[in-house]
């Protein structure tokens, strides 16, 4: 048997061993059945793989083995079904995702190793345990019941459901549950196939965040603003209703974020909008537009003039300061426009650039205000954008100029000072004041070049006039705006400047206004020192109109004090009794603080009189002279001393 086996040509060679070496076992006894799996030639010539299973049925007299009767039954279709379970095993053993096999009664059969990496649980320790013991508590019980029932129902389930780690941290999953048969007991058994989507979905959330939201403030950005403004503006159309956008620039933001720093920027920012959200209430929107810029959509308007009181209300609140923390608090105002749907546009970005172009408007009127668009200010608008443009230019266009205001020292009887005032002729836009373009160079940053010439051609000025033999005590006074004190390397400009004209420090004088001492205090108070050790000296412009206090004056390193206008105006006036007060209470307050007082806009002999007899300092104003072209006032700085006598009153009665 033995010989003729070894020679079966219909045995696989390969398997050939395999088969005698079990033959041999069986006929040694060491094997009660002759078994064993291996391959055979088929009728059609191809290899086929048999279960052979034989015993002996005849023996000779010496009881060797004789005759085997058996059977061999093809096991291809068993071999392969075999071989598939062994690669589907190891298919689920490598699977990034969890795959679980639970019976009908939704427990585990079986389960793959990232499983047990995703629930934390051994999958020993789940064999036979109710799936439940995943449940977490973000979904009621319910949630989990008709996920169960669903998925008995429709044999096939996908969805997403929050599970519980073993370590009691939940998950959230993206499943796929199907059914399937166990060919075996044809019970039914269920595949779940889990992937843990937590993070990509913290991901896909915080993306959507970052499209829609401000991360500063937390408000709805430019972007969710336009799509909550279509929103609005489809619901006002279906009900025939009203809805207005307001948009809002916070007035001299920039400053705090120069002098104060970016980080206190942004809390001023965060505590605006927060003041916004509050004033507003929570069913409304407030969006942050960008930098200081936010929008306000007040939908369901019965009269355009809510929209009014609304802002009205936001300035109010505004009035108080902002409490960033214990010590530190700011008031600032915001400058407020509206726009209208569906009067002034139909369209979300319409709205909030008609609002924008009504906030400029606002803003012009002194800001701490509102304004309702009209179409006229796309007029201005387009004006405004122009004159920029021209502004840029002027200086190389040589459009700029420089006149000369005389100031007259009231004891002394001679011209103390010039005032230096800036003026533009346009080629494009005519004359255009200085309140109105001064304002543009400061927002757009030009004031920064623009002043630095002034400054440079008004010490050339001084130069040419000193050349020319005007006394050498004479000053020159230059106005210096918020953004050039707070933005600017002033201090380095200005020493420059007296240097390249080799002009004595103490012949200029530098003019700020009031208000940006108040505002910027820590920052201007720096700067101003550094003036100070320069040489030069500094005067408080427009004083009376930004509420210093004596004490913090007294801080101060300044010379003089410039009595506004608004104050002179009124100190001769038979009926006005406040403003003689008020002007003779700062003389004499700056005279008890060491500093020199300058009246502005004097304009009667009147005015000059009582200045004079309240010891005021210096008067400046059309009475004296108006402003003068350079070649102009120097020839009134000649011609002064003769006319001295003809403006003061040489012996003023003391008030
Ligand atoms: N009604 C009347 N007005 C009088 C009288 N005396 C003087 N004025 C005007 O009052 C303004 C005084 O200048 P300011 O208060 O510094 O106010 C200045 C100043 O704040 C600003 N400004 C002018 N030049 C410059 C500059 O070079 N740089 C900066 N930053 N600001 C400037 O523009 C403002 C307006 O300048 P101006 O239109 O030249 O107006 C000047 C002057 O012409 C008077 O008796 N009656």
């Amino acid at each position: 048997m033995h010989t003729v086996l070894a020679k079966d040509p219909r045995i696989h060679p390969d398997d050939l061993p395999h088969v005698r070496r079990q033959l041999v076992a069986y006929l040694r006894g060491e094997l009660s059945v002759f078994e064993c799996e291996h391959r055979i030639r088929g009728e059609d010539g191809d290899w086929q793989w048999v279960r052979t299973r034989g015993r002996a049925v005849m023996h000779n007299a010496n009881g060797r083995v004789r005759r085997m009767a058996g059977t061999a039954r093809n096991i291809d279709t068993l071999r392969e079904l075999e071989s598939q379970r062994q690669i589907a095993a190891e298919v689920l053993r490598n699977m990034r995702e969890s795959v679980a096999v639970l019976d009908d009664e939704f427990h585990f059969i079986a389960a793959n190793p990232a499983f047990s990496q995703m629930s934390g649980y051994d999958v020993d320790e789940v064999i036979g345990q109710d799936t439940a013991i995943l449940n977490s508590d973000r979904h009621p019980p319910e949630f989990y019941q008709a996920a169960r029932d669903a998925i008995r129902r429709q044999a096939s389930w996908s969805g997403e459901m929050w599970q519980r780690h073993k370590d009691g941290r939940d998950f959230l999953c993206a499943m796929q549950c199907n059914a399937i048969e166990d060919p075996g007991t044809r019970q039914r058994l269920y595949m779940l196939v889990t992937s843990d989507i937590t993070e990509r979905r913290r991901i896909e959330q915080e993306l959507r965040y970052l499209a829609n939201f401000d991360p500063l403030t937390g408000l709805p950005n430019r972007t969710q603003l336009a799509e909550r403004l279509s929103q609005a503006i489809v619901q006002a159309r279906r009900s025939g209703g009203m809805l207005a956008v307001l948009f809002l620039d916070l007035d001299n933001f920039k400053d705090i974020n120069d002098s104060h720093g970016h980080a206190t920027g942004d809390r001023v920012l965060r505590a605006a909008a927060q003041r916004l959200r509050d004033v507003v209430g929570a069913q409304r929107t407030v969006a942050r537009i960008s930098g200081d810029e936010f929008a306000v959509v007040l939908d369901n308007l019965t009269a355009a003039e809510e929209a009014d009181r609304c802002a009205r209300r936001i300035l109010d609140a505004f009035e108080a300061p902002l409490q960033l923390d214990e010590r530190h608090e700011f008031v600032i105002s915001p400058s407020i426009g509206i726009s209208l749907f569906p009067d002034h546009a139909q369209v979300p970005t319409d709205l909030i650039k008609h609002a924008d172009t009504a906030m400029y408007r606002a803003k012009r009127r002194g800001k701490r205000n509102y304004a309702r668009y009209s179409p006229d200010m796309d007029r201005d608008s387009r004006r405004r954008t122009s004159r920029i443009a021209a502004l840029r230019r002027a200086i190389e266009r040589e459009e700029l100029s420089l006149v000369y205001q005389p100031e007259l020292h009231l004891t002394q009887g001679r011209i103390h000072s010039v005032e230096a005032l800036l003026r533009w002729n346009s080629t494009d836009h005519g004359t255009v004041p200085p309140g109105e373009f001064i304002p543009l160079a400061e927002e757009t940053g030009l004031i920064i070049p623009l002043g630095e010439w002034v400054l440079d051609q008004a010490c050339r000025t001084l130069v040419a006039w000193r050349a020319a033999g005007a006394d050498p005590a004479l000053k020159m006074a230059v106005n210096i705006s918020a953004v050039q004190l707070l933005r600017s390397d002033l201090p380095d400009t200005v020493a420059r400047i007296l240097q390249r004209h080799a002009l004595p420090p103490g012949v200029l004088e530098l003019e700020l206004i009031e208000s940006v001492l108040m505002s910027h205090a820590e920052q201007a108070l720096r700067r101003l020192h550094v003036f100070r050790e320069l040489g030069v000296s500094i005067a408080v412009d427009d004083f009376g109109t930004g509420y210093s206090s004596l004490s913090y004056l007294h801080r101060l390193p300044i010379d003089t004090l410039k009595i506004d206008k608004t104050f002179i105006d009124g100190v001769a006036a038979p009926d006005d009794h406040d403003d003689a007060t008020i002007t003779s209470t700062i003389i004499a307050m700056a005279r008890t603080l060491g500093l020199a007082t300058v009246a502005e806009g004097v304009e009667t002999p009147a005015q000059l009189a009582f200045l004079q007899r309240h010891g005021c300092d210096i008067a400046q104003g059309f009475h004296i002279s108006r402003p003068l072209p350079g070649d102009d006032c120097q020839h009134f700085l000649e011609t002064a001393p003769a006319r001295a006598g003809h403006w003061l009153d040489p012996a003023p009665t003391p008030a």
